[in-house]
């Protein structure tokens, strides 16, 4: 029996998950954490071979026999990462995340050249925020010179992925939204914000073609037998982190609402039909199957919860044990967890807070709880954005490391009013890479198409699902509403000017 594969090059590790459609079993799942490089100025880089050392490791955690069974292998990655390629395609640089704020400067540059933020929603359905790939070429120009005088490709993570594994460069539109420069109506670059990012040079030529979600390319014979894999394995399209979980969590048609707690915050939603927000209250991304994914992202989710438990003495995992006793509300504490800045809402300079403690509600319990509400009110409020545009949904399919809190699914169910169901398969993105490699295998031979696979294969574990308890929905209302007017004071000190002018 033929396995797929699926690679999710993560934000604090890379994934593997081998699977055997035909089983409907995953056969194996290895993980590999990786490191973060961050600096006082916003910056957030790894260094490409460093996911390419965590891969080879996942591959070699997997037993031989299930090696020589693998047919063809999905890559999901991180969103938004500049990973700069000279003429022979060799990396010139450490990559530029998408947690990175240091480029919000020149974000602010090339919306003013394309004519404001609305010029670019009109140009391309999105202004460029903090942490897209298209500021990170204006900030290598102005701070890596020798790399930019190089330049010669430009690839995000997972098309960097795919490059070592066959050889070939290529862009699919899920990911390739997330750069700034794709218009998403039309699935094609926009001239226009090409040109804002750089006069000087023809970025275009600089980007590698566009393919079909359902492409795949062979592996290159090198990698096959260096990893233990058949010569015949063919790489699929691949995609970004989100794209890749909408198809690992069954999030392939309207209505069904995707959630993954991971270092960010995302909330993400199927579309037939390109949907843009001219508000800019959600990113308007294509997805990796040739349809649209109307995507909220926070920047600081796990990466909040993790800092508070760290700072409390505990690990993250045992947060639920930690919060016991708590209450909704987290005894009066307000935290708006912008320990990173903060891409929704649109405040990169902001930084986190922690407000309402009193002489006796400043305990280890509220303050983790305090932390986890407010990653969790950051997400409603990104949701909220998503009803006024007109989208309705009747429930959420959580994934991603916090899922695994029951507390939190609870929480979530709670503050949204929404029935919570998670996936037995447990890495969304990953195991969406593989259906998208299983879907690729068929492609072109009347195989199901992508909805119907991942309707076939994501199944629900009813022992992980939560239900709104009416009594806690009510008791989140207060504590939301009171969120929302901290996030407003924070959006008037934003306006008066970012952390150290005084
Ligand atoms: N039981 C848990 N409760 C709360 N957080 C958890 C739990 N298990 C894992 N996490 C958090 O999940 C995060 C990793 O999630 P993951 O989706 O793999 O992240 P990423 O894709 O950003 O690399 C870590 O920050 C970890 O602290
Ligand atoms: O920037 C976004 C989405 O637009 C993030 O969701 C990244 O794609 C990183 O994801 P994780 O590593 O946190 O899963």
């Amino acid at each position: 029996m033929s396995l797929v594969v699926g690679l999710d090059v993560g934000t604090q590790g890379v994934k593997l998950v081998a699977y055997d459609p035909q089983q409907r079993r995953i056969v194996a799942t290895h993980g590999r954490p990786l490191e973060l490089v961050a600096g006082d100025d916003g910056s957030r880089e790894q260094h490409a071979t460093w996911w390419l050392d965590a891969i080879r490791a996942c591959f070699a955690r997997l037993a031989p026999d299930a090696r020589a069974r693998v047919a063809a292998i999905g890559v999901s990655g991180q969103q938004h990462g500049f990973v700069p390629l000279d003429a022979n395609g060799e990396v010139l640089a450490p990559v530029k995340l998408w947690c990175d704020t240091s480029s919000q400067r020149e974000c602010d540059e090339i919306m003013a050249a394309a004519g404001g933020a609305d010029r670019c929603v009109a140009l391309a359905g999105n202004p460029i925020l903090a942490g897209y790939t298209a500021s990170k070429l204006p900030w290598t120009r102005r701070h890596r010179p020798e790399a930019y005088a190089r330049l010669a490709s430009i690839l995000l993570p997972h098309d960097y992925v795919n490059f070592w594994l066959t050889g070939e460069q290529w862009m699919e539109c899920g990911d390739a939204s997330g750069t700034g420069w794709l218009d998403v109506r039309t699935r094609r670059w926009s001239p226009e914000l090409l040109a804002a990012t750089d006069p000087e040079r023809d970025l275009g030529a600089c980007l590698p073609p566009l393919v079909a979600a359902d492409a795949s390319f062979p592996i290159a014979p090198g990698i096959a037998a260096e990893l233990g894999l058949p010569r015949g394995v063919r790489i699929s399209a691949g995609g970004g982190d989100n794209m890749m979980a909408a198809i690992g969590t069954g999030n392939v048609e309207p209505g069904v609402l995707s959630m993954s707690l991971g270092t960010s915050g995302t909330l993400f939603a199927h579309a037939r039909e390109p949907v843009v927000d001219a508000g800019a209250g959600w990113a308007a991304f294509c997805d990796s199957t040739g349809g649209w994914l109307p995507l909220v992202c926070t920047m600081n989710c796990t990466l909040a919860t993790e800092q508070v438990a760290r700072l409390l003495g505990f690990d993250a995992r045992d947060g639920d044990a930690a919060m016991e006793g708590t209450a909704p509300g987290a005894g009066g504490l307000v935290m708006l967890p912008f320990f990173n800045g903060e891409r929704t809402p649109d405040l990169p300079h902001a930084r986190a807070s922690l407000a309402g403690m009193d002489l006796s509600n400043l305990t280890r319990g509220n303050a983790y709880r305090a932390a986890m509400e407010g990653a969790t009110y950051s997400l409603r409020n990104g949701y909220d954005a998503l009803l006024a545009a007109g989208l309705g949904f009747d429930a959420i399919r959580v994934t991603g490391g916090g899922g695994r809190s029951p507390a939190w699914r609870q929480m979530v169910a709670d503050v949204f009013g929404l029935p919570v169901d998670v996936p037995v398969q447990a890495e969304g993105a990953a195991f969406g890479a593989a259906l998208q490699a299983l879907w690729a295998l068929g492609a072109g031979a009347d195989g199901p198409g992508i909805a119907a696979i991942s309707r076939e294969h994501v199944q629900v574990d009813p022992a992980l699902s939560a239900r709104p308890d009416p009594a806690a929905v009510e008791a989140y209302r207060e504590p939301y509403a009171k969120f929302l007017r901290h996030l407003q004071a924070a959006r008037l000190l934003h306006e008066i000017g970012p952390p150290g002018s005084g």
